[in-house]
């Protein structure tokens, strides 16, 4: 079994258990009373800087314990404070030690969109995502064959939400394209190996059309990554364990910004 099959299969169980407590009616009722999805494509694509989602992340995979995070939605305060565009929330329990109880924390301390970040099987979490004031959803391509892809994008905006759809290699990039995605990452993490590689962006952000918000993910650790992901065309950069370890977490995140912000990539960003 693979990484990604591991934590899917752990997914599922999660989600039978919580599909046992909460009806999908529940979840619809719920999603009805909140304000609508505030809309992300445009908020990531601008020509005057390079934006950051800045990620809640306790665990991963690859490194096991990252921070404790025991305040989520301050720690998203913070990133908020720092100029970070959108919050993203791991919401997966098992390798990441997220939940949507992270999800709802954040959600009452910003006003930034958010982001649920998780491994999306079924369209019941599409629903838990808005129901608990989600704004951008992620989806895997290598997670989803193409008909499910497409029809989990369609649903997505359909709810007013946004899809963050995420690809490893040109293939993928081309599925998440033909899928509908309007936003694209593509995450520099091998999903087989969990090795970075952030020449993965470069090799495969061609494929993208000029109107696709590409976000360039993993393994951001300072100014210099984001000023290079940057020069090869990323619209934003997703960042996880270099904020979450940060003793300062509102400071680093402004750090990054203002790396998006300088004034020598605009001239590439016309
Ligand atoms: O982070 C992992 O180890 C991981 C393993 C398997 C699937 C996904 C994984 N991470 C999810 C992410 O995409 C990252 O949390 C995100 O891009 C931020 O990365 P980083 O800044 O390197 O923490």
């Amino acid at each position: 079994m693979t990484v990604l099959e591991e934590i899917v299969a752990g997914v599922q169980e999660d989600v039978a258990a919580r599909k046992a407590v909460t009806s999908l009616d529940a979840l619809k009722a719920r999603a009805a009373e909140l304000p609508h999805a505030k809309s992300c494509h445009d908020r990531l694509k601008r020509a005057d800087a390079v934006q950051v989602i800045a990620e809640v992340k306790r665990a991963s995979p690859s490194k096991g314990d990252l921070a404790p995070i025991p305040d989520p939605g301050s720690l998203a305060a913070a990133y908020e404070a720092g100029g970070a565009a959108i919050v993203s929330v791991l919401t997966e329990e098992r390798r990441f030690k997220g939940s949507l109880a992270d999800l709802d924390a954040v959600r009452a301390k910003v006003d930034i969109p958010v982001l649920r970040k998780d491994f999306v099987v079924t369209p019941y979490q599409i629903w838990e995502a808005r129901a608990h004031g989600a704004d951008l959803v992620l989806l895997i391509v290598a997670a989803l064959e193409q008909t499910v892809l497409t029809s989990f994008v369609e649903r997505i905006h359909s709810l007013g939400m946004s899809a963050l759809v995420e690809a490893h290699d040109a293939e993928e990039a081309r599925r998440a394209v033909d899928a509908g995605a309007q936003i694209v990452g593509i995450n520099a993490r091998n999903l087989h190996t969990l090795e970075v590689d952030r020449a993965t962006f470069s090799a495969v952000v061609d494929v993208l059309p000029d109107r696709v918000a590409k976000v360039a993910e993993s393994g951001v650790r300072g100014s210099h990554d984001v000023l290079d992901y940057a020069r090869v065309g990323a619209d934003a950069v997703l960042v996880g364990e270099s904020l979450v370890r940060s003793a300062d977490p509102r400071a680093a995140v402004a750090d990054l910004v203002a790396a998006g912000a300088h004034p020598a990539l605009r001239a590439l960003r016309h």
